[in-house]
Parts: C-alpha cells; sequence; structure tokens
C-alpha cells in the first residue's frame, strides 16, 4: 500500500451534527480550508456531502467515515461494508471503520469487511479501542491503526486525557503507522504522541468546535470565580 502520509503529521477532523451552529458542508470545507492553511497533512471528514466537497475544493488526502446509529448495535462509525463502500464512493482516500469485535449490522465480521475493502483496493483505518483490537486488525489487512474509540467502548481505558499508553503500546507491537486520535486537546500532548511512536495525530473538537473550546475557557473561568467567591466567604 503507499503510504499516503510519508511524513508525520497532524490530521485535522471536520464534523459537526445537527443543531450545532457550524452544522453543514460550507462550514466544514471552510474548516479544512483553515487547517490546510495551518499545516495539516490531511482531513478526518463525515458523510458524503462533506468528503465530497472537501475532496474538491480543499485538496488534502481524506479519511472518510460515515456515523450511522443502527438500533439494537453498539458500532456506529462506519458500521457496514455498504455504508463504508459509500464513503469510498463519495471521494475518501481512506475509509475508517470501527474495527472492535462487536456484532456488525450487517452480520459481517470484521475480518471480512477488511478483506472486502482491501479486495477494492480501499485503503482501510481501523478505529481500535484497545491493544487487541490493534493487533487483530493489523493481520486483518488494515492500513492504518487509530486509537479513536479508546473510552468510548465499555471495556476501554476511561479518562478525560487522551489514551497515549494505548499509543506506546501500539507503537511497540504493530507495523503499521499508528493514528493517535481522541481527546488531543493541546499541541503538547500530539508532540508526545509523535514521541510515543504515533505516525499521524487526530485533533477534532479542540481546533473544530468552537462552542466546546467556549465551554472548555468558560467552565475553567466559572469555576475559578466560584473557588475565589467561597474564599472570601471564610
Ligand atoms: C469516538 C468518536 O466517535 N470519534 C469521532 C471519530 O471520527 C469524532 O467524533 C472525534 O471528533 C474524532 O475522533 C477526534 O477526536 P477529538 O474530537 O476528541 O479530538
Amino acid at each position: 500500500m503507499t503510504n499516503l502520509f510519508p511524513n508525520k503529521g497532524l490530521i485535522v477532523s471536520c464534523q459537526s451534527f445537527p443543531g450545532e451552529p457550524l452544522h453543514g458542508t460550507p462550514f466544514m470545507v471552510a474548516l479544512a480550508q483553515s487547517a490546510k492553511i495551518g499545516g495539516a497533512v490531511g482531513i478526518r471528514a463525515k458523510g458524503a456531502a462533506d468528503i465530497t466537497a472537501i475532496k474538491k475544493e480543499v485538496g488534502l488526502p481524506v479519511i472518510g467515515l460515515n456515523k450511522v446509529d443502527i438500533e439494537g448495535y453498539e458500532i456506529y462509525i462506519t458500521p457496514t461494508l455498504e455504508i463504508a463502500l459509500a464513503v469510498h464512493a463519495a471521494g475518501a482516500d481512506i475509509v475508517a471503520i470501527d474495527a472492535t469485535t462487536r456484532q456488525r449490522p450487517d452480520g459481517l465480521s470484521l475480518s471480512d469487511t477488511i478483506r472486502e475493502l482491501k479486495s477494492r483496493g480501499i485503503p482501510v483505518m481501523a478505529d481500535v479501542s484497545i491493544l487487541e483490537e490493534g493487533l487483530a486488525a493489523e493481520e486483518f489487512g488494515a492500513d492504518y491503526i487509530s486509537t479513536t474509540l479508546s473510552g468510548y467502548t465499555s471495556y476501554s481505558r476511561q479518562q478525560e486525557a487522551p489514551d497515549l499508553e494505548l499509543v506506546a503500546s501500539l507503537a511497540g507491537r504493530v507495523n503499521l503507522p499508528i493514528v493517535a486520535e481522541g481527546r488531543i486537546n493541546t499541541p503538547d500532548q500530539a508532540v508526545e504522541a509523535l514521541r510515543l511512536g504515533a505516525s499521524l495525530v487526530v485533533v477534532g473538537k479542540a481546533i473544530t468546535r468552537p462552542h466546546l473550546i467556549t465551554a472548555s475557557f468558560s467552565e475553567q473561568m466559572d469555576s475559578y470565580r466560584r473557588n475565589e467567591l467561597e474564599g472570601h466567604r471564610h
């Protein structure tokens, strides 16, 4: 497989959800263009409309996915082969899929899903939550292993910080490029991920979701003011 990212670098995840002020393809394109100006080497994007527009207007490699909730199933990141093929057809250079071993709605196993995608020449990013899932995904033929789902499966490490321990253990055991993803909120954390062996670092909300960035400031300031008032009372 040709590695689309020969140099270590930053991928910016440009995703939004209905109800958010920046929901919509033109906003995601503008965020992706801003990411490119800032030095990102790739974009992670959700849904056919965003993927096609970003691919056309930004000119960076796109890691595509779709998030689909299917009743009765826990997995939601590109949960079926059909959805993965649609993501690729929309223009994604790499398709990101849930690579846990949880039940898939189309009844295919993870290894069958990866095999089907690879037989069509589609590069696959395996979104995992624990080391064992990364090892299995490598064996099944994935091209990149990402720590995306750590903290989002019941059996993975639950913490507010990024799972850099998983980055390090994957880097020690897997020969594929390791992608550090999930709750990376500062440049220092991104550099630490590289130091531990990540090839790529995906940053989402800390760059592309202004309402959450704002809340991180206002909540910390509110809590400071509450403590200050508390101090005056004593
Ligand atoms: C768990 C899940 O569904 N993760 C999604 C995967 O595409 C996105 O919602 C995240 O924004 C992305 O992984 C980047 O993470 P963060 O926004 O924490 O930098």
